[in-house]
């Protein structure tokens, strides 16, 4: 757009550079007509300053012969004494001087600043006849000469003044007149042509000036003119562009394009001021995707940006077809508000919408996946009344709905606020006891295998002792240590602690394997298999001594970027474990991808398959399944007598459970261990 406001660059430097010659081409002009005119002008002031030295010089030649005619006279008639000779002399010398200037007026002379005469009538005056100036000086100077000869008698003398006198001196002083006349005329031309010589000089700069005023300063003035528009244009688009960039910026999330907090909220705003008008209502549903952040890290940030667009879209395209408007709070969390509540059944249709918007699979270019959300939902004005407020509630409802394991959706109760700030202070709070460690211990609670009932090993178990509180269970906790990202270093001490542990027992003869909970955020950290092994070698510990478990759902959202670690794990020679295991559903293809050899049977089916014919099937089923695929199966949350006979049966390898023993700290431990050192049999079970 910008680029069309110019014209070709190229068109654009050959209309500058013909103009430039043009310009240079007039200006070259103009300065030739003025030198031409300065030097007419320096030449004919030269001439008349020549022709006034002439006029002056004829003028003089006037008086001259004027003169020589009133010596002759007294010539004539003076004695021969002193003062005739002085007479004679000056006589002689006027005669001379009358030669002289008349060679200088006829031929020119250096010396006197005379140029030989060019005017054809001045040459006719001085040479040819009727005037013939120069035979007549030539005659009066002839007879002048004879007055003053002493050779000659008075008689020849005296004919000689009165020819002088009557003829030669008139026919001298006459031709000198028209002499002067001739010269007068001829400066006056002189003058007449400088004049002309001027007007057409100056009327050829006018010209000039015209021209280039016309053909060259208007098209350049022009071309500046519309330059200028076009830069005045451009700068007005860019600025209404940058305006229109920085409101977007402002009111609009760069990576959906959908709102923002800061503009959902003023939407909102409006759409409680229009419900106080109406007396109407209507609902805010925030709605988070599941487990997002464990994606987007094993999906790298790039894909986890077109994951999120795309169900940025679908959400808008259910929203705006609702009549209702949608934002993006903050990464993975998204805001809906439905202008006009619904009746029940029509918000319940929606939220059908929603979810099976989500549910259907993202498919790009690069990667196809499936999620889900939870959803959290406020009404106004019963939820809130302000746009902060209830924006806030529907996510706290989201959270909940988050917590209670996602894929669902909540509506918000004031209980739930209090839940969000216990959340709150308890991150804070875990923050401060991972500082401060002596507030956390780990736990052991002994695995057994059930064949023939030996203590094979220990799972260590996190345990905040929380200062005002008492005992906080992991149930709580761990998500939220995982949601804050705190689950890494909590992660790393518990790595730590259990493995110091574990060669403490190997030191003192105990043959027992340890077996570590491991999150997926830890598991996706790239440090993790290189920490666990430099941790091993430190502690002097066999790798194949350490199990790590990591629990089924987790594994089953990201499986690309977590079979890449689970093998570099296994490659290092820890044993893996599928931890609650029949919970994230899933496949017996997935299952085989990966390095686990360890299958942990959920509580759950535990509990369930003692009511539940069904779901002892299941249980057994996974078990058969688990030993096709060459995998250990351990079941947990074996409480009673019937539950663990029940999984001997089914065929289950090993258990964990309060009928063998509850978590324990670990000076208990070694109690249990000492009395108990290899076989270990729940009829010999000691404590509660
Ligand atoms: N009802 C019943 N429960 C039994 C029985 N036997 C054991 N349990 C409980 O079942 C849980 C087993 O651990 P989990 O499935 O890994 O589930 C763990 C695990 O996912 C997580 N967790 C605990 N410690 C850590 C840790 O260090 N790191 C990580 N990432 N997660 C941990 O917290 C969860 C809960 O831990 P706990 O509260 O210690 O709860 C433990 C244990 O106390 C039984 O017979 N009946």
């Amino acid at each position: 757009m910008h680029k069309a406001a110019y014209t070709n660059p190229q068109q654009q430097r050959q209309h500058w550079r013909r103009s430039t010659l043009v310009y240079v081409l007039a200006l070259a002009f103009i300065a030739l007509l003025s030198l031409t005119s300065h030097f007419l002008v320096q030449s004919i002031v030269n001439k008349q300053e020549a022709t006034a030295r002439v006029v002056n010089l004829a003028g003089r030649q006037r008086m001259l012969s004027q003169r020589i005619t009133l010596f002759a006279s007294e010539l004539l008639t003076s004695r021969q004494n002193y003062a005739a000779e002085i007479l004679r002399d000056d006589y002689l010398d006027a005669i001379n001087t009358l030669e002289k200037v008349h060679l200088a007026l006829l031929n020119g002379s250096k010396e006197l600043h005379i140029p030989k005469p060019t005017s054809r009538d001045v040459v006719q005056i001085f040479t040819a006849t009727p005037i013939n100036l120069d035979q007549r000086i030539k005659q009066f100077l002839s007879q002048a000469r004879r007055i003053a000869n002493p050779a000659l008698s008075l008689d020849e003398r005296t004919n000689a003044f009165e020819q002088i006198k009557a003829t030669a001196y008139y026919d001298i002083v006459g031709s000198l007149d028209t002499l002067l006349f001739q010269y007068q005329k001829d400066s006056e031309t002189a003058i007449r042509k400088l004049q002309n010589y001027n007007k057409i000089s100056l009327l050829g700069m006018i010209i000039t000036l015209i021209v280039e005023a016309l053909f060259i300063f208007r098209p350049l003035l022009l071309s500046l003119y519309r330059r200028e528009q076009q830069y005045l244009k451009l700068l007005k688009e860019m600025d209404s562009e940058i305006t229109e960039r920085v409101r977007f910026q402002t009111f609009t999330d760069s990576l959906t394009g959908l709102l923002n907090r800061l503009s959902l909220l003023e939407r909102i705003q409006t759409s409680i001021e229009l419900a106080e008008r109406d007396k109407g209502n209507f609902v805010v549903i925030s709605v988070g995707i599941d487990r997002f952040e464990d994606m987007n890290n094993s999906l790298g940030h790039d894909k986890g940006d077109e994951l999120l667009f795309s169900i940025a879209h679908r959400l808008q395209k259910l929203a705006n077809g609702s009549g209702g408007f949608i934002g993006r709070i903050t990464g993975e969390e998204f805001a809906i508000t439905l202008e006009q509540r619904k009746s029940n059944m029509e918000l319940m249709r929606f939220l059908r919408q929603l979810s099976q918007s989500i549910a259907n699979p993202v498919q790009t270019e690069h990667f196809c996946i499936q999620v889900t959300a939870s959803v959290g939902l406020a009404f106004y004005p019963d939820d809130g009344l302000s746009a902060r407020e209830l924006l806030m509630h529907a996510n706290q409802a989201m959270r909940i709905a988050k917590d209670e394991g996602g894929n669902c959706f909540r509506f918000f109760q004031p209980a739930m606020t209090t839940y969000m700030t216990r959340r709150i202070k308890l991150e804070q709070e875990l923050r401060q006891a991972l500082a401060d460690p002596s507030q956390l211990r780990l736990f052991y609670q002994p695995k057994v295998d059930l064949g023939s009932g030996s203590i094979i090993g220990v799972e260590a178990l996190l345990r905040w002792h929380h200062p005002e509180e008492g005992m906080i269970s992991p149930m709580e906790f761990i998500p939220i240590a995982e949601d804050s990202g705190l689950i890494l270093d909590l992660g790393d001490w518990v790595l730590v602690q259990a493995l110091e542990q574990l060669s403490r027992w190997q030191r003192e003869g105990v043959a027992i394997g340890m077996a570590i909970n491991v999150s997926v955020k830890q598991l996706l950290h790239r440090d993790l298999c290189d920490r666990i092994l430099a941790l091993s070698q430190q502690q002097d510990i066999a790798p194949d001594a350490v199990q790590l478990e990591i629990t089924e759902t987790h594994i089953m959202n990201d499986m690309g970027r977590i079979i890449a670690a689970l093998c570099a794990l296994d490659k290092a020679g820890f044993t893996l474990a599928i931890d609650d295991f029949g919970t994230g559903h899933s496949s017996l293809s997935r299952l085989r991808d990966l390095p686990v050899k360890v299958l942990k049977i959920d509580k759950s089916f535990v509990k369930n398959a003692m009511r539940d014919k069904k779901e002892a099937q299941i249980v057994k089923a996974i078990i058969d399944m688990g030993h096709s695929l060459d995998k250990t199966i351990i079941a947990e949350g074996i409480e009673t007598q019937e539950q663990m006979q029940l999984l001997t049966e089914l065929g289950c390898d090993e258990g964990q459970g309060y009928l063998f023993a509850r978590p324990m700290p670990v000076e208990e431990l070694d109690l249990l261990l000492r009395q108990n050192a290899q076989y270990w049999h729940p009829k010999d079970r000691v404590g509660p």
